[in-house]
């Protein structure tokens, strides 16, 4: 192909004839117009990329080398959202994907799909708040995926987190794909709040700290294990009290000071993001990639529970138990399985009924 020939071919993709009102025309998925196909790494796809948590999330997932091919769907302003990020020079390939027509293509072959879809709090109002509406959304991602990516791993971030995984797992076992393995909600957050408030009273590195939170991700469901803290740390019972507290209520402390103009995105994000490459480094076979997620799980009577998981190369390879609690964690324990049976049976619910 001589120098004409590539810029026509450039021009082509940046002034397409087929481009709708919407942008929401087939040069959409075009914008990776210099993709070569087979190029090693892995396929991505972020639902409800054009959001306060989806755009950092898309723009953190494309500077990573493990990703071969970003594929962002939202209902709005994905086309912005894709020809902005496509601008970046890593390698990864950019597409955009708007609203339900093109859902499926924007799930096909893909290895991983993050979801941030569906409405954030405001003062005032708790996650389960926002189950009227995000429950729907997610049946219908969900179902998606079903069809056209069962084997995907999925990583849910949409609230209630402890209800949305349970209605993801109804949905994949209805459509007779559910691979408890693959399905995993977000608490990473969780688990970055912990070990940055831990590092702040101990006057440690963060980055050195390391805080198992176990549970589910909602108020007492949020479940730090102090007494398991990396490096060993002794603490007194009013830093263990000031410290459960502020990890458990750190989603609202975001909520109160955004005031009326949503949750947690830039932390949730950065916490996303360190999810779904520790998922990918386990698909690649790196051996020992441990974190704490939301996943079917036996270590409770609880069908659904976060604790520590071994990611591996077909998603959750194992589920750890969660080890020697103290009297204060058991405590704790038991307020957290009686609200989050009923946030589980709640999205079993939805789906059933
Ligand atoms: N798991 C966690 O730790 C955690 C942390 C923060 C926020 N959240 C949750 O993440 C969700 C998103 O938060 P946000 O701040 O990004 O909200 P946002 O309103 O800024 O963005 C949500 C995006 O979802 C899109 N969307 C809505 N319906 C959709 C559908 N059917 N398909 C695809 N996209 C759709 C919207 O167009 C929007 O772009 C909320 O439910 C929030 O509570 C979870
Ligand atoms: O608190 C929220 O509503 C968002 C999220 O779950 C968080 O923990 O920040």
């Amino acid at each position: 192909m001589d120098a004409n020939q590539r810029i026509a071919r450039i021009s082509a993709h940046l002034n397409p004839p087929n481009l709708d009102k919407n942008g929401s025309g087939s040069d959409l998925r075009r914008v990776g117009c210099r993709a070569k196909g087979g190029s090693p790494g892995f396929k991505v796809a972020i639902l409800g990329a054009a959001g306060g948590i989806g755009q950092p999330l898309a723009m953190l997932m494309k500077m990573n080398p493990l990703v071969s091919l970003l594929h962002l769907y939202d209902v709005a302003n994905a086309p912005g959202v894709t020809a902005d990020i496509s601008h970046m020079d890593t390698s990864a390939i950019v597409r955009g994907f708007l609203g339900q027509p093109q859902l499926e293509e924007a799930l096909t072959g893909m290895d991983l799909v993050i979801i941030p879809a569906g409405v954030p709090r405001k003062p005032g109002m708790t996650r389960d708040d926002l189950f009227n509406i995000n429950a729907g959304i997610v049946r219908t991602l969900s179902e998606a995926i079903a069809k056209c990516c069962p084997k995907a791993i999925v990583n849910i971030i949409s609230n209630p987190v402890n209800s949305t995984v349970p209605i993801a797992a109804e949905v994949f076992k209805k459509a007779g794909t559910f691979d408890p393995k693959k399905l995993m909600g977000v608490t990473m957050l969780d688990v970055v709040r912990a070990n940055t408030f831990v590092a702040e009273v101990m006057s440690l590195d963060p980055r050195e700290v390391d805080v198992p939170v176990v549970g589910g991700h909602a108020g007492v469901t949020i479940l730090p294990l102090l007494s398991q803290v990396k490096p060993p740390c002794s603490f007194t019972q009013k830093e263990i009290e000031y410290l459960t507290d502020r990890i458990q209520n750190g989603g609202t402390e975001v909520v109160e000071a955004k005031a009326g103009a949503g949750s947690a995105t830039l932390s949730m994000a950065y916490a996303a993001v360190k999810f779904a490459d520790a998922c990918l480094r386990g698909l690649r076979g790196d051996a020992n990639i441990v974190e704490c997620a939301f996943v079917a799980s036996h270590v409770t009577e609880l069908p659904f529970f976060a604790s520590k998981v071994r990611l591996g190369r077909c998603g959750v390879d194992e589920v750890y138990g969660l080890g020697p609690l103290n009297e204060y964690e058991r405590m704790g324990l038991e307020k957290a399985k009686k609200e989050l049976g009923g946030s589980i049976a709640k999205g079993v619910t939805f789906v059933k009924k």
